[in-house]
């Protein structure tokens, strides 16, 4: 639902309509999806190996176009939007990778740099905030570090650091927690909590249902062989506010 002049309403941030994807000529490896992403809200994307939770995020973060269906990001039409509008929206949502996706000849510091760099951002501007987020992640001592010589759990904090140095609206976060331990997988929870706070829409795929329960006013989207089920009502209702669920509302009781 939009707004006068396209503006999105109820601080919609994303929503897929019968949504379908298919690779090739084989079976459809996502059918029928449909979801509103709501301004301020924590998202789990859940489901087993294979059940399609990368490919709906692609799509989300506009690396895949959906075999059918449509998808509106901000308000705008992201099926029809002239190719010369796709970077400006990508600009708006911050990605973080299982595997991190660092350059490996570039430092730490380099790698977080890189997104301002590549926006054009003046050179003079890049330094403090790029060492302010190093800091915020707990690598202000390992910014001059390449990737090589990171543990698993520094080099994704570089990725999480690097993915919202452009403050994002959205960001959205691939098994973000597949390669590190169980207490590193905290931290980094930690970590998009405390930017879900600041208010940026946090979307987190994982096949760790433990995870779930770490963030509390979570709201939960389940993948079941390409098909999304809604176990907390995320997928239909505005988020409650303030952990004060609605009596009767979809986290109610
Ligand atoms: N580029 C591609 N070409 C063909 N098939 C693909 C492609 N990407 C994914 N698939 C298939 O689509 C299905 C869903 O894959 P996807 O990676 O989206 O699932 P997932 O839930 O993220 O799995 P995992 O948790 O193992 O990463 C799988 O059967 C996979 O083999």
């Amino acid at each position: 639902m939009s707004g006068p002049g396209g503006a999105p309403a109820y601080g919609e941030i994303a929503q897929f309509e019968n949504v379908g994807l298919r690779y090739g000529p084989d079976r459809e490896v996502l059918a029928d999806v449909a979801f509103t992403l709501f301004s301020g809200s924590f998202y789990f994307l859940t489901g087993a190996s294979g059940a399609g939770k990368s490919s709906l995020l692609r799509m989300l973060y506009l690396a895949q176009r959906p075999t059918r269906g449509a998808i509106r990001l901000f308000g705008q039409d992201a099926i029809t939007l002239p190719r010369e509008g796709l970077p400006g929206l990508r600009r708006r949502i911050g990605v973080v990778f299982q595997d991190c996706r660092l350059v490996p000849h570039l430092s730490a510091f380099d790698n977080v740099a890189l997104p301002l760099r590549v926006a054009g951002v003046p050179e003079k501007d890049i330094a403090r905030p790029v060492a302010d987020m190093l800091e915020w992640v707990g690598l202000a001592d390992r910014m001059a570090d390449k990737p090589a010589s990171l543990s698993g759990g520094e080099q994704q904090r570089v990725g999480i650091a690097r993915a919202v140095i452009g403050r994002p609206e959205l960001l959205v976060a691939d098994e973000p927690t597949g390669n590190v331990d169980p207490d590193m997988a905290i931290k980094l929870l930690r970590l998009f909590e405390a930017l879900n706070r600041l208010g940026t829409t946090v979307v987190v795929a994982t096949h760790d249902v433990h995870l779930l329960k770490k963030v509390p006013d979570s709201l939960i989207m389940r993948l079941d062989r390409g098909r999304l089920s809604d176990p907390t009502g995320a997928l239909r209702y505005p988020p409650r506010r303030s952990g004060v669920a609605p009596a009767g509302g979809p986290h109610g009781g």
